[in-house]
């Protein structure tokens, strides 16, 4: 669906996006995340055929987004970080002029603009006018634009911000079952880590206009942070023994607690807790913590995204058995 090569933006003296090489397969759901100013947008709007790139290639539905923009504009949808909408008509109304846009018949367009709006969960606000839409309502709406010519590619530039979590939570929801129904790739930028996570099943790490990770978020958080299993024991004693029994581990042990980083977490804990057991040395509590993708960030480039500005929360996942 999508083929890049060397794909290089500059503005004067700014390097936004600098040599990206990207595939991207019918069917995926993929991430690009990465800090503000990280080339994301860009990248978005060079694909869409928006701005051309300064050096490099790309490929789009199978057509070069320089010399067949019309074909690639064609069969894709593109939803910015702005609202596309209007605010004094209906948001059905919306629908059906964008559809007719797209030189689409009165009919087939209504119809689509109906199988969008129940998809969306739009029925009971599509014939109010935007304006009076929440939020999170108006950026289905968008959604909904963005897919009345049926588009097999979607572009989604930061779908979920500025919407309460519960509207968040929502939008991906229906994000996900849009896909299911219709079969769409989709192509989404955001900040939001936990976003990344639950919905992408690859996640494009990219940062000063580079991708510097590529993966299924599973496998960047195993490969590049691991799981840190914690043990708590009665005593400082204790501990120094179990760190003995526990040897040729990657720990590290603090007071009545010992650290132990590792690529698989749950399935290591049984084992050791039976040899702290055989060696008289129960521990009295187990924790794992498995990592987030702001911790692969900050693997890779020594910085938290959460800084400066990207600054959304997404808290470790923490599995606590007492034992
Ligand atoms: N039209 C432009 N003129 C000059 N510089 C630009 C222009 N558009 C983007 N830039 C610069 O290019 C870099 C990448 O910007 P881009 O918007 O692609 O980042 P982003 O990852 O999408 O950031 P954000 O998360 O804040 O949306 C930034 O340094 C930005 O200031």
């Amino acid at each position: 669906m999508i083929e890049t090569r060397g794909l290089t933006k500059h503005f004067k003296d700014v390097r936004a996006v600098d040599g990206i090489d990207l595939t991207v397969a019918r069917g995926e759901l993929v991430a690009l995340l990465g800090p503000n100013g990280a080339g994301k947008s860009t990248t978005l709007r060079m694909l869409t055929t928006l701005i051309p790139p300064t050096s490099g290639t790309a490929r789009v539905a199978g057509f070069d987004v320089v010399r067949r923009q019309r074909e690639v504009r064609q069969r894709i949808g593109y939803i910015g970080q702005g609202n596309g909408a209007g605010h004094s008509q209906r948001g059905r109304d919306e629908l059906i002029s964008q559809g007719r846009a797209y030189g689409m018949g009165v009919r087939a367009a209504r119809a689509r603009a109906a199988e969008l709006i129940d998809s969306l969960g739009l029925g009971e606000v599509a014939d109010r006018t935007v304006a009076t839409l929440s939020g999170g309502q108006r950026r289905r709406l968008d959604i909904a634009m963005g897919l009345i010519h049926a588009p097999g590619l979607l572009f989604l530039d930061e779908p979920s911000t500025g919407l309460d979590p519960q509207n968040r939570a929502n939008l991906q929801e229906h994000i996900l079952r849009l896909r299911a129904e219709h079969d769409t790739t989709i192509v989404l930028t955001t900040h939001y880590l936990d976003e990344a996570d639950s919905m992408a099943e690859r996640v494009i790490v990219v940062d000063h206009g580079r991708v510097i990770a590529d993966d299924s978020p599973e496998r960047l958080k195993a490969e590049h942070v691991g799981d840190t299993i914690l043990l708590g024991f009665d005593t400082e004693a204790d501990t120094t023994r179990a760190a003995r029994v526990l040897l040729g581990r990657e720990l590290t042990a603090y007071g009545q607690e010992l650290k132990i980083r590792t690529q698989s977490g749950p399935r290591q804990v049984p084992g050791m807790l039976e040899d702290l057991r055989l060696a008289g040395l129960p521990a009295v509590s187990v924790e794992v913590a498995r990592p987030t993708l702001d911790d692969v960030f900050l693997q890779l480039t020594g910085r938290s995204l959460r800084e400066g500005g990207a600054g959304h929360q997404s808290e470790p996942t923490r599995e606590l058995v007492e034992v």
